[in-house]
């Protein structure tokens, strides 16, 4: 993924899926506090991931972790052969990994060509000096960024947008803006932090279908944190499960929604029970966060 710039915004015909995302055993301790406890998951190349669970149940630790914000205190993260643990945001970055925030981390000056730009900047050759004299080598590498993020900005809906200043965007397309300068980076493994939270129904939809087309197009394997269930299960290929720090369930979106150790964190012991002697209970039920949760639907992935 990390050369491609040519016209289409997918990949390269024949380009070799991402490698596989190996989570072993990771460990974070915050003083007394243990927000992760030997969690183990495998995001599979190419699939969407979620991971769900209740407040504080450690997905943004997660996300810290694999984007090397917050340092392990024991375990594993692999990215195909690259142990990511112990690395830099910027190099984890620069071995294919993007994320998005919760909270939106969008210049106010910036317009939004401007901000995807940014995303291109691991992905930059030329020194400064070659661009400081204005080389030619530099101005067609810089055409060939601009090009790209016209690209990306299509595929995102945003090319409407691009001469604007993302600042003074609705906030679902700042959203968006966010999500398109992930892209911008190439990512193999894109890590998207809560994408539709605050959004309307609208935006939520908008923003699903670009998510659900960059797993199909262009191949990037996603892990996904998100309080929207019925994007979760319409969406994940497969979800793993948190709650105070442990993995309680780990599968395909049908069989964890189901599960009752699931329907018990989310719910609490009597839904659990409900749901293990069926009747009357419904088996599709989707659980609902503790809270946090804007939209629920029961869907089912089809
Ligand atoms: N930097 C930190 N210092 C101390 N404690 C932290 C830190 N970051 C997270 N925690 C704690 O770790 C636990 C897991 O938090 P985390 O934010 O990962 O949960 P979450 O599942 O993302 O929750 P939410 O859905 O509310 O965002 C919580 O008890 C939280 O208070």
């Amino acid at each position: 993924m990390s050369t491609q710039t040519e016209s289409a915004a997918g990949p390269p015909a024949g380009a070799p899926a991402p490698p596989a995302l190996a989570v072993r055993e990771l460990t974070v301790r915050f003083a007394g506090l243990l927000a992760l406890d030997s969690v183990s998951f495998t995001v599979e190349p190419g699939s969407l991931h979620a991971l769900i669970g209740p407040n504080g149940a450690g997905k943004s630790t997660t996300l810290n972790v694999l984007s090397g914000v917050y340092r392990a205190t024991s375990g594993s993260v692999r990215l195909g052969g690259e142990e990511l643990t112990g690395r830099s945001p910027h190099e984890i970055a620069r071995l294919g990994v993007a994320r998005t925030f919760q909270n939106l981390a969008v210049s106010p000056y910036a317009t939004v060509a401007d901000t995807l730009l940014l995303g291109r900047h691991r992905l930059t050759r030329t020194g400064f000096l070659a661009a400081g004299l204005r080389l030619p080598s530099a101005a067609r590498e810089a055409a060939r960024h601009r090009e790209r993020v016209v690209e990306i900005a299509e595929f995102t809906g945003l090319a409407p947008y691009l001469d604007r200043p993302a600042a003074a965007l609705p906030y679902g397309l700042r959203k968006l803006v966010e999500l398109g300068r992930a892209l911008c980076m190439e990512p193999e493994v894109l890590l998207l932090d809560e994408p539709v939270a605050g959004m309307t129904s609208d935006e939520r939809r908008r923003t699903a279908s670009v998510i659900a087309r960059v797993r199909e197009s262009l191949g990037i394997s996603i892990v996904l944190v998100e309080h929207d269930m019925g994007m979760v299960m319409r969406l994940a290929d497969a979800v793993t499960v948190l709650d105070f720090g442990r993995c309680i369930a780990d599968g395909p979106p049908a069989v964890v929604q189901s599960d009752p150790d699931v329907i018990r964190a989310y719910l609490g012991a009597e839904a659990a029970e409900d749901s293990e002697n069926p009747e009357g209970a419904g088996s599709e039920e989707v659980p609902q966060p503790r809270d946090g949760a804007e939209e629920t639907t029961k869907e089912v992935r089809s």
